[in-house]
Order: structure tokens, then sequence, then C-alpha cells
């Protein structure tokens, strides 16, 4: 027999009779104001981190072939690495490639620059810092990040490769951890460029002469950098290994999507 009583959807359920509610689900949203301090919890910065991850995967998404540019918040305009930093923004650009980086100042508006003025896309992920800081003013598509490390995932994410620019710890942090995740085999897809042979030479002698006589790297590491000083030779090897891999991919039975992305590296490549 047919329920005679009063009914009330909500969302997928159904109440009849004195199971009905009082208020309406949207009433009780607008209206309650309760103690505000859950917005300090961990529970909830777990929704807020998630969201940034939703935000960052769904501006990034579509960005097609992008290269991460990284070095010094602090070279001004007009210094070696800043115009060398804007040439290779501009030659990845007309390489085809979205150039990305954290949207500061410094080096990393130099390659939003250089993108920008060639014609490119210029992407930049900021990131909220204690001091008033807003993204450099060469940046076409551009999203603030609360928490560092979701920010990190979006570069490797979205990366074909990352270009290394001299820089303090920010950029020593952000190199490490592109090279950790090459050596243990979590990305496999890109190359690492360090740019400015005097600037890095310290290092790379470090490595080889107190890690790797240690033993605490593999002898082949040192060789997950790359090192130069000029601009289209950073294009040159990231094409090169663009190339590789669709390749590989190409080879390894994922035909669709790599097919065409191993002609537009050949493309590119042969431009
Ligand atoms: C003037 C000043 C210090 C501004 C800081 N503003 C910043 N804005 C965006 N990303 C940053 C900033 N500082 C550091 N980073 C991150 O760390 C790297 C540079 O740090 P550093 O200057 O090398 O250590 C950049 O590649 C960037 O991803």
């Amino acid at each position: 027999m047919k329920d005679s009583r009063k009914t009330r959807s909500a969302g997928p359920l159904t109440y009849r009779g004195d199971a009905i509610p009082a208020t309406t689900t949207d009433q009780r949203l607008l209206e309650s104001r309760g103690p505000a301090d859950w917005v300090h919890t961990d529970p909830w910065r777990v929704l807020r981190i998630q969201s940034e991850f939703v935000e960052g995967f769904g501006l990034l998404s579509e960005v097609g072939h992008a290269v991460s540019v990284f070095g010094s918040a602090r070279s001004k305009p007009g210094t070696p690495h800043y115009e060398l930093s804007q040439e290779i923004g501009g030659k990845l650009a007309t390489s085809g490639y979205t150039v990305i980086t954290g949207g500061g100042p410094g080096l990393m508006e130099a390659a939003n620059r250089g993108a920008q003025e060639a014609g490119g896309t210029s992407i930049g992920l900021g990131i909220e810092l204690p001091f008033e800081q807003s993204l450099n003013d060469h940046i076409d598509i551009g999203v603030t990040f609360r928490y560092f490390f979701v920010r990190k995932t979006m570069f490797v994410k979205y990366s074909q490769a990352f270009v290394v620019l001299p820089g303090g710890f920010g950029t020593m942090d952000e190199l490490f951890e592109a090279i950790t995740l090459v050596q243990t085999g979590k990305v496999t897809r890109f190359p690492v460029v360090l740019v400015g042979s005097r600037f890095w030479k310290g290092l790379r002698d470090w490595i080889r002469d107190s890690l790797l006589e240690e033993g605490t790297i593999s002898p082949d590491d040192p060789d997950l950098m790359h090192l130069t000083d000029d601009a289209d030779e950073v294009v040159d090897i990231i094409r090169k290994s663009h190339v590789d891999l669709a390749r590989r991919e190409f080879e390894a039975g994922r035909v669709a999507d790599e097919a065409a992305d191993l002609q537009a590296a050949e493309r590119a490549s042969d431009s």
C-alpha cells in the first residue's frame, strides 16, 4: 500500500513522517556557526592539501611538453646568469616547450620572461612565503601553493626535464630532489641539466671526490647530471632525451599517444 506520510528527499536519502529533519541540509550549512578551531586541525589541512593537488593537476594536465627551470631568486636583470636564463627560456619556448618556474624573481623571472617574449607559454608555480611576494610579471598561467611538497610534485609530474641554474638553498633542494627521484627510479623520463660550469664545478668535484670515493653513491650516479654553459646545448640535451624516451615507449608497445609523441619529438629535433 502506498505510504501517505509526508516525504522529504535529501540527496540520496528519503525521509518520511517523523523522521523528516526540522531543517534542510542547506539550511544547516548556511546557518550554523560553531566554534572555528577545527580549521586549524590536521584533518582540515588534509582537505586543503587535497584541494591544492586538485587545483594543480587541473591547471597543468593539459599543458603539453614542459621544462622546469630553477635558479636563484636573487639574481638581478642584466647579470650574466639572468641573461642566460632568459635565453634558455626563449629557446625552450621556440622549441615547443612550455617553461615552468617557481614564479618568483631572479632567474625564475628571467626564464619566464624569455619564454613569454619568444611567444611561448610561461607558467609560474609560486609558493606562499613569510614575506610579501607576488608572482613575477612574465607569467601567463600562475598558481600559488601553500605547501612546498605539493608544488614540488607539480614540477616533477608536468616536466620533461629540469634545468638548474646557479642558486642557493632553494635551488639545491630542487636539484637534489630531482636527482634522488631519478636515482631511485621514481622518474625515468627526464634529464637534469646544470647550467654554469664555473658555479657547479665545486659541487661536481665534491660529488666525485667525496661521495663516490666514500661509496655513498654508485659509479654511474654523477652522470645523472648534464653540465653546460650553452643555451642551445640545454635544448639539444632535452630534445634528445625526449626522442629517446618516445622511442623506448614506442618500442615497448605503448603506441597510441607515443607514436604522435615520437613524431613530434623527431620533428622538433630536426627543426
Ligand atoms: C627575493 C626572494 C628571496 C624571494 C623568494 N621568492 C621565491 N619565490 C618563488 N620560489 C622561490 C623563492 N625563493 C626560493 N624559491 C624556490 O627555490 C629556488 C630558488 O631558491 P634560492 O634562491 O636558490 O635559495 C627557486 O627555483 C624556487 O622554486
